[in-house]
């Protein structure tokens, strides 16, 4: 083959391991540079317009906040809903909604009395289109504002069944719990929440996240009062109220429940299990984050009143007619303070009862 000297078969071997190994070395090409340098640019790209669309959020949340204070301006800070539960017993319907905002109350002899509300639900509304109206005071409480949600009304008018639910018609407490760690994942913020409650019973504080005896050999040691103390910057704090820190939903509805098993409940003549108390949840709410918030902490209160009753109607006695007449009161002195909140009076009468003392800061002016 005419080869040359120095070409000799050990020579083309290894010539060909050298082409061998080349040939399997992943050298960058000209293609893959080009790809490169794409991939870099669309990155940037997108880089760009997440910076983009995150002002576009925060411009939107600024118009938000904005919107939902008009909104309050125009709605007046409190607001009173009615719903009207359905009827149980009999077919009797003394009560009706006449439209979405009126209800009508018919009264004996053919008298009636017609009532106004910002919104009346009909005895067939579902807790889902009441919790929906409630939805934007959630949103205001993660901007910063303290907000108090409570249900009203007479033993037996469905307020625990509007606050609480049931597990197949859960109520405002826990889709509340849900609504405030939703938006605040969507936010883009750091939230922390703490939860406590407690109830009011014959004008004591009783922590709900304690175990309390009745018994006097109980193997838990008493846990320490309650007291009200306000701050000079005008916030109300609870001494001694347990605050747990919650993470997600779950922990929050876990505490809860535990509390609904301790709250003070009893059958009467008007409700199988009526509560003889206010159940009282406090969500304490802070973000450094979020800027542009009311208060760098605030709280949501969620508050199942007891239920006022005609102590001698409802023919209580003992225990019964003492706890009756304590909730009466009380909830006559949150009256009191709603009215001259209204008709805005110099002097509102927080001090008269404990349920307005501990929800002063929460249904003032600084309140949603
Ligand atoms: N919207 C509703 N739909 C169906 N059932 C209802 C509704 N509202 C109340 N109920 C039922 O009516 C009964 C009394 O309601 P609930 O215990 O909630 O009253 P309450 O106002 O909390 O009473 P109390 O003040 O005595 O605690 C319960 O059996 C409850 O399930």
């Amino acid at each position: 083959m005419g080869m040359k000297t120095h070409l000799t078969c050990k020579w083309i071997d290894s010539v060909r391991g050298i082409m061998k190994a080349l040939q399997s070395q992943q050298l960058p090409d000209d293609n893959k540079i080009y790809e490169k340098s794409n991939n870099e640019a669309a990155i940037s790209n997108i880089k760009g317009e997440v910076e983009v669309l995150y002002d576009c959020i925060k411009k939107l949340n600024v118009q938000r906040r904005k919107l939902l204070n008009d909104l309050f301006d125009l709605k007046g800070n409190i607001r009173v809903f009615c719903r009207i539960r359905p009827i149980i017993i009999g077919n009797q319907k003394s009560v009706e909604a006449l439209d979405s905002n009126e209800m009508i109350i018919n009264l004996v002899d053919n008298k009636s009395k017609i009532y106004s509300f910002d919104k009346v639900f009909h005895p067939s509304s579902s807790q889902g289109e009441v919790f929906s109206e409630i939805e934007p005071i959630i949103k205001s409480a993660l901007d910063g504002y303290n907000a108090c949600i409570f249900a009203y009304g007479q033993t037996g008018t469905g307020k625990t069944f509007t606050m609480e639910g049931t597990e197949e018609f859960p109520g405002v407490v826990p889709r509340a719990i849900e609504a405030l760690f939703k938006h605040a994942a969507d936010s883009n913020h750091a939230f922390l929440f703490s939860f406590s409650m407690l109830e009011i019973y014959m004008g004591y504080l009783k922590d709900l996240l304690t175990p309390h005896s009745q018994t006097t050999k109980s193997i838990f040691p008493l846990p320490p009062c309650l007291s009200i103390q306000t701050h000079p910057n005008g916030e109300t704090e609870i001494e001694n109220l347990v605050t747990i820190q919650v993470n997600d939903m779950n922990q929050a509805m876990r505490l809860y429940k535990l509390g609904c098993g301790f709250r003070s409940t009893a059958s009467t003549n008007s409700n199988r299990t009526s509560s003889r108390s206010h159940c009282m949840i406090r969500i304490s709410i802070s973000s450094v984050s979020a800027s542009k918030r009311r208060r760098l902490t605030n709280k949501l209160w969620l508050v199942d009143l007891g239920g006022s009753e005609r102590v001698l109607k409802t023919k209580a006695l003992g225990r019964r007619f003492e706890e009756g007449k304590a909730i009466n009161l009380s909830l006559s002195s949150l009256g009191d303070v709603i009215h001259a909140l209204q008709s805005k009076k110099r002097h509102i009468p927080y001090r008269n009862s404990k349920l307005t003392q501990v929800l002063k800061d929460s249904l003032g002016k600084h309140a949603s």
